[in-house]
């Protein structure tokens, strides 16, 4: 069983200032636990939190470009995002996918782009209200992930985060998350063969300290990415200290 990952996914909050500060609190106040620890962070801020983070924490990104380098104004590659001592980088998440019309292949390409340069990327995928409401959850997350992995390698983090659950309070129960992960577990044997058994699958939408290890306790599940909860240091702590 692959040890859990818990995702801190900051979205579009913080300065650096901000970020030293959430940092010098975590390292005052966290306590060894058992799953892996990661921030996803604002680039702007990454530099700041790799010097100050507590050993062990890892660093990510929310998204990369899926070109190497060159005339791409405003874009961040992945060996930037590794030279500043990033792990880890999310693609495709919801947000990217509905606001910034990335597709499928564009995630690939960047999950790609992050292996090529030995990121892992954390590749999101999940059904909208109206699809769960049809039932039709399988098949359509299925889907997403046969386009978004089109190409991608077996180091990989999969996030399966229904987008009606995120931000809403309405978190999925630990069955529905089973589901999906399990759904996606088959999905990746058959991509992956034996390697897809150590493949982290994370849950994400409204996780925080009082549902995390019940979710996290599915078979499938492997971790968390989480939004709001990931704001606060001690909600932080009491979700870490809930995996132990
Ligand atoms: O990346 C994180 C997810 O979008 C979940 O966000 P949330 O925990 O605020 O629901």
């Amino acid at each position: 069983m692959p040890q859990n990952l818990l995702a801190l996914n900051w979205k579009m909050n913080k300065t650096p200032a901000e970020a030293r500060a959430w940092a010098e609190e975590l390292r005052e106040k966290l306590e060894p636990g058992e799953a892996e620890l990661a921030v996803m962070a604002p680039s702007i801020t990454l530099p700041s939190l790799a010097a100050h983070l507590p050993p062990g924490v890892a660093l990510g990104a929310q998204d990369v470009s899926k070109h190497e380098s060159g005339a791409y104004t405003g874009e961040i590659s992945a060996a930037m995002l590794v030279d500043v001592g990033a792990k880890y980088v999310v693609v495709g998440h919801s947000e990217r996918r509905e606001y910034h019309g990335e597709t499928d292949a564009d995630v690939a390409a960047k999950a790609k782009q992050a292996q090529a340069n030995g990121l892992i990327p954390i590749v999101c995928v999940g059904e909208g209200l109206d699809v769960r409401e049809k039932g039709e959850q399988v098949a359509y997350t299925l889907k997403q992930l046969e386009g978004s992995l089109s190409g991608v390698g077996p180091d990989v983090v999969v996030a399966y985060e229904p987008v009606w659950a995120i931000g809403t309070g309405k978190t999925a129960t630990a069955d529905d998350a089973e589901e999906l992960a399990a759904a996606i577990r088959d999905a990746l044997t058959e991509r992956y063969g034996s390697d897809a058994d150590g493949i982290r699958i994370l849950y994400g939408g409204s996780v925080k300290a009082d549902n995390i290890a019940s979710i996290c306790g599915q078979p499938n599940v492997n971790g968390a990415l989480v939004g709001g909860a990931s704001l606060k240091v001690p909600d932080v702590v009491g979700m870490n200290d809930a995996l132990k």
